[in-house]
């Protein structure tokens, strides 16, 4: 089998009820730029990132993956991923100007593409070909319920649905409002309503100082929160470590960690508990592997954050050891041909041969902005 062509996609997929907002971002919509690798097999693989819809930007990351990258597949076995992603993440003209950031997205969008084309030719969902079973439990939380922008009646009322009527036994709230008697007071009002048996979690999305995230992370405790998600400074280690050693609530972070290596100054710091890789922040599932592994060698739980909306983490959750839970954002998924599935809490296995992200005939018609 040998790639052929490469076909720019970026969709934008609206996000809930028009507009959702956590500390430190407010959107309209979801982004996924990103490729579909044609081979001359007739197999089509798709892969794609996770923005924040920013169409100048967006283009930029799929004129990367088509013109930088894609030179440098075409007449390649897409099978041979591992070593196309050696091949293309030392390209010294690419890596010269970005070693993180856009050029890491697109080869993200491109190792998503490649392991999807590398199941459909094995005729295997992604979590079979990776060794992994149907018969794990791997358990769904939600995070669609507690933007920071839904007013404490609707959060509460979203919470509340979200267990009662849906069936999920944890859920995420966002934190780092402006005043934080009003975080206060959000946690108690949804701890109440979801009652003490349901895990809670909060995310700052790195909006806090050390101070304020230590004054806050000592309050978590009052409502049983599982995990502080992103409490500062993306990329401050020292900080986090700080902070690790003055609350009692555990630390999880990575939706914004580029390399592996960022995971591991983290992880040999002592400075995260709940490791969240994710695979469109990552160079694809390539690099994500290698941090799931680093994570699980230190006994960490690995909770990955669904740039991809789940379509390829649940994937890896079947397979990977170090990974029992996912969250949930339902943003893509009236756009997928094989749209993640959650019964009783928990992720159905998916069945359709592939890496999860293959988009709908209707999606390229409505909401492809490429
Ligand atoms: O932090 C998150 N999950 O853990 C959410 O994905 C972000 O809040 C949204 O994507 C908006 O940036
Ligand atoms: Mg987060």
């Amino acid at each position: 089998m040998k790639i052929t062509r490469l076909v720019p996609i970026i969709l934008h997929a609206p996000v809930t009820r028009g507009s959702i907002a956590d500390s430190t971002h407010s959107i309209t919509h979801w982004g996924a730029p990103g490729v579909a690798i044609e081979t001359d097999a007739g197999l089509t693989g798709y892969g794609f990132s996770g923005t924040h819809a920013h169409l100048a930007t967006d283009r930029l990351i799929v004129d990367c993956a088509v013109h930088s990258y894609g030179p440098l597949l075409l007449g390649e076995d897409p099978r041979e991923v591992r070593a196309l992603w050696e091949k293309l993440h030392k390209h010294a003209p690419v890596q010269w100007v970005g070693r993180a950031g856009l050029t890491h997205l697109a080869l993200g969008a491109i190792d998503i593409a490649l392991w999807d084309l590398k199941a459909k030719a094995a005729g295997q969902p992604l979590w079979k070909l990776l060794g992994g079973s149907a018969a794990k439990k791997v358990e769904a939380y939600n995070t669609d319920g507690g933007w920071l922008n839904w007013p404490i009646e609707t959060l509460v009322s979203d919470c509340r649905r979200l267990v009662e009527s849906e069936g999920y036994r944890a859920v995420k709230i966002k934190v780092g409002s402006p005043d934080p008697a009003t975080d206060l007071r959000r946690l108690e009002a949804v701890r109440a309503a979801i009652g003490p048996g349901v895990r809670l979690m909060t995310d700052a999305n790195g909006k806090l100082t050390l101070p304020e995230a230590i004054r806050l992370g000592r309050r978590l405790a009052d409502y049983d929160v599982v995990w502080f998600e992103e409490p500062t400074a993306f990329d401050d280690v020292l900080a986090h470590r700080r902070l690790v050693e003055a609350i009692e609530t555990p630390i999880a972070l990575g939706e914004q960690l580029y390399l592996a290596a960022q995971f591991r100054d983290f992880i040999h710091a002592g400075a995260v508990h709940f490791v969240q890789p994710d695979v469109v922040r990552l160079a694809g599932i390539t690099e994500f592997w290698q941090v799931a592994d680093l994570a699980h060698s230190y006994s960490l739980p690995v909770v990955p954050h669904v740039g991809d909306m789940c379509q390829v983490h649940q994937h890896l959750c079947f397979a990977h050891p170090g990974c029992r839970l996912l969250e949930y954002i339902p943003w893509l998924r009236d756009w997928m041909k094989h749209p993640a599935q959650i019964r009783d809490g928990h992720f159905i296995a998916p069945e359709a041969p592939g890496a999860g992200m293959e988009p709908t005939a209707d999606a390229l018609a409505r909401i492809n902005r490429a």
